[in-house]
């Protein structure tokens, strides 16, 4: 199990479109940022990034470059959940916070959860988000997000069960059709960003 921590915070700023949690919502100002804007998903990036310890959201997309400039913020998360998915993680559950007077987030936290598991490939259960007035800070015209997300190995078939179906099938169509089974059908991590094969092929003698 690994766990990881992610925070960020954008200004409100009028005229631009708000994007929270790769969700679009109605509301007369939206977040100034190089991207965006999008503090949830950056938040979430961060926090997958972290467990891993691969670094930041910004090393990967730096805010001085003009490549990012009001970049969609999914293509953020894809990379970070490439990241997990290469270091042989998947995400159990994510639990977020987000701070702000305006808009609250109790009327669209259904629909943001519902955007973000579709996301990040989970289950509605497995994605909380919560709204935070913040009371007694010197925040207002700003929105901050904290994320948490924890993180379990991806399990691996067993080899003995792999080799069964070798010993079971000698003809040469039959090894063919059961490698390429192996290499192209191996677990799905589609939902993580990337599918690996279960094993090499230079492997075999
Ligand atoms: C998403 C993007 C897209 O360009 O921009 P925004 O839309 O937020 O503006 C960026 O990835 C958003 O990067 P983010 O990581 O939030 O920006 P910053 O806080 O300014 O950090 C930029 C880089 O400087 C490093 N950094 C920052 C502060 C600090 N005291 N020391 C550091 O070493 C961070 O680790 C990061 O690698």
């Amino acid at each position: 199990m690994r766990i990881g921590l992610g925070f960020d915070s954008h200004a409100f700023k009028p005229g631009v479109p708000l994007v929270i949690g790769g969700l679009k919502i109605d509301h007369p100002e939206g977040l100034a940022g190089h991207s965006d804007g999008d503090l949830l998903l950056h938040a979430i990036t961060d926090a997958l990034l972290g467990a891993v310890s691969a670094g930041d959201i910004g090393t990967f997309f730096p805010p001085t470059d003009p490549k990012w400039k009001g970049a969609d913020s999914t293509v953020f998360l894809e990379t970070a959940l490439e990241e997990i998915a290469l270091a042989g993680y998947k995400i159990v559950n994510i639990d977020c916070v987000l701070i702000m007077h305006r808009p609250k987030i109790v009327p669209i936290a259904g629909d943001m959860r519902g955007r973000v598991a579709d996301l990040l490939g989970l289950d509605l259960k497995n994605v909380s988000i919560k709204g935070k007035t913040p009371e007694g800070l010197t925040q207002d015209g700003t929105a901050v997000a904290h994320v948490v997300a924890l993180l379990e190995s991806i399990d691996l078939p067993s080899e003995p069960k792999k080799m069964e179906a070798l010993a079971e099938a000698p003809s040469e169509a039959d090894i063919d059709g059961v490698l390429s089974t192996l290499v192209t059908g191996g677990r799905d991590t589609s939902a993580l960003g990337r599918k690996l094969p279960t094993f090499d092929t230079d492997d075999l003698t």
